[in-house]
Formats: structure tokens, sequence, C-alpha cells
């Protein structure tokens, strides 16, 4: 069983041993994610150049060392050569690095998830290198049917009332209660539509309700006028 985590990467060293097409993709992750990447190899393509030229990672022309691993967070080892791979997981490892020798199971202390992103939503699925293939599939499904930009809107609009909710709602048990009203009611639905306006009204009843849940007078808007959409409302 691997154990599952969204790591911030961002200003730790990384270290990735390769420049071939598969490293540059690892570089490339790890630049997005903020990471200060340096690259250990004898020969590099142009996208891992041009980084260096531009000083947005660090490039060393030569073959990897032991050394290269002092200070490292994050190691990945990916040459064309399996052993070459496998020794620097074994340094890496012992040194207490997290490490990855690409298509090596054996040599890995994390594996790379298949991921399907849609702004600030991301999903990771592994088999646990049962089938990466399998991950794969299962991450363009989720893609194409679970992370819609409507989804990511959605995620942003919450994000954005989070710290109010949690200025206002004292306990953990009440935020959890009204975040699980709010997704079962109409708020979704009105952004999807393009309705924020409304949405905002929608997000301060439930502040309201949630603050003073025993108010008779506290009422949804959105019930009053469109009960079909706000199913967290009935029975109020
Ligand atoms: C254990 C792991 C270690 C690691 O590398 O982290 C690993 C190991 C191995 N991969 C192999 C093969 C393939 N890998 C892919 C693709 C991906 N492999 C990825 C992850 C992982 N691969 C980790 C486990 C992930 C999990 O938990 O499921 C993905 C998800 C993420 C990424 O690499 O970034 C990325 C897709 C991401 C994307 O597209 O976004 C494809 C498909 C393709 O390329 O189209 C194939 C061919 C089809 C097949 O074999 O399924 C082989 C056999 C080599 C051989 O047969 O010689 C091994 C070694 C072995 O099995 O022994
Ligand atoms: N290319 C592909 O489509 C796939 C590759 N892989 C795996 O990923 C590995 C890497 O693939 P590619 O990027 O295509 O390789 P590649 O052959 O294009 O590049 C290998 C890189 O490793 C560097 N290198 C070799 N020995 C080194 C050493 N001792 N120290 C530092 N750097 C060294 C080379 O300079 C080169 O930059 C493959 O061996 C394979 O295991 C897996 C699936 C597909």
């Amino acid at each position: 069983m691997f154990y599952p985590i969204y790591l911030d990467l961002h200003g730790r060293p990384c270290l990735v041993v390769g420049g071939g097409p598969i490293a540059t993709g690892k570089v490339r992750g790890l630049v997005e994610a903020g990471a200060l990447v340096t690259v250990v190899a004898p020969a590099v393509g142009a996208d891992v150049v041009a980084w260096h030229e531009s000083r947005v990672i660090v490039w060393h022309e030569r073959e990897f060392v032991a050394e290269d691993l002092d200070g490292q967070f994050l190691v990945y080892a990916a040459t064309d050569d399996r052993e070459v791979n496998a020794r620097i997981y074994r340094l890496a490892d012992q040194a207490n690095r997290v490490a990855n020798a690409v298509d090596d199971l054996d040599h890995c202390n994390f594996i790379a998830p298949a991921v399907a992103r849609q702004g600030v939503v991301q999903v990771a699925i592994s088999t646990a290198g049962s089938s990466p293939a399998l991950a794969k599939q299962i991450r363009d499904q989720v893609q194409h049917e679970v992370l819609t930009p409507e989804v990511a809107a959605l995620a942003e609009y919450l994000g954005s009332w989070r710290s109010e909710v949690k200025r206002h709602i004292d306990t953990y048990q009440r935020r959890q209660d009204l975040w699980e009203g709010v997704l079962e009611g109409c708020v979704p639905g009105l952004l999807a539509n393009g309705q924020q306006p409304r949405a905002d009204e929608a997000m301060r009843e439930y502040l309201r309700r949630a603050a003073a849940p025993h108010d008779p007078h506290a009422r949804c808007v959105v019930r009053d006028e469109r009960p079909d959409v706000c199913r967290a409302c009935k029975g109020v």
C-alpha cells in the first residue's frame, strides 16, 4: 500500500538524473510545482538546454556522482541505464531522500500517479504499479467525465468563501454541515448557470442559517423562488 499525499515543492531542491524525453517530463512537472531543479546528464534535449540558459533550472553536463544527492529533497533517476538508476535510487533512499527510478517499482520509495487536472482540482490515480496503462485510462475517464470546467470554477468559488465561513461559524461540525448543505443545494447549479450574484446571495443565507440555526426567520432566499433547485433547503 502506498501512502498518497500532495507535496509542496515550492523552493525545494530536486534532482533529475538524465536528460532524455522521460527526464524532461519530470523536470517540467517539478518546475511547474515551483521546485529548484538540478539536472545531471552528459547529454540533454533542447528544453533542458533552454531552461538552463534562462536560469529556470541548473544543468550539470556530466555523469551522476554521489555528491549530487547532497541537499536534495526529491530525486528522479531517469537515465537509460537501469543499473545506474537503481544505484542512484539506493544511495538516495539510504540518505532518506524521496526517490524514484523511472519504470522500476522495486527502486522507488514513491511512484508517479497518472494525474487529471482542472484548475485547482487534481485527481491522482495509482494502481500501485499493477497497470500504469489502466491508471492512464482511469485518468482520461476522470478528466473527461468528472473534472469539468464547472467543477474547477466551483472549487475556486467555495475557496473564496472559506475564510469567511471559518470566521463566522464557530465549530468544525457546523462548518462541515454548512459545506455539505452548500454542495447538495443550489449553489453549484447557480454557478454553472453563470448566476454568481444569486450564488453569493445563497451563500450569505447559508451563513446566516448556520450562525443562527434556531432562528425561524432565517430562510433560504433561493428556496423561496426556486424550491426545485435547492434540495438542501427542503423541509426547513
Ligand atoms: C511503478 C511505476 C514507477 C514510476 O515510474 O513512478 C511505473 C512503472 C512501470 N511503468 C511501465 C510501463 C508503462 N508506464 C506507462 C505510463 C506511466 N507510468 C506511470 C507510473 C508508473 N510506472 C509507476 C506506477 C503507477 C501506478 O501506480 O499505476 C505514469 C502513471 C505516471 C508517470 O510516469 O509520470 C505514466 C502515465 C501517466 C500519464 O500519461 O500521464 C505506460 C503507458 C504509456 O506510456 O502510455 C507504460 C506501458 C504500458 C504498461 O505497462 O502499463 C513499466 C513496464 C516497462 C516494461 O514493460 O518494460 C513499469 C515497470 C514495471 O512494471 O516493472
Ligand atoms: N522514451 C520512452 O518512450 C520511454 C522510456 N522509459 C524509461 O525511461 C528511461 C529514460 O528514457 P529516455 O528519456 O527516452 O532516455 P534517453 O535515452 O533519451 O536519455 C537517456 C539520458 O540519460 C543520460 N545518462 C545516461 N547515463 C547517465 C549517467 N551515468 N549519469 C547521468 N545521466 C546519464 C543521457 O545523457 C541521456 O540524457 C528509459 O531507459 C526507460 O527505462 C519508459 C517508457 C517509455
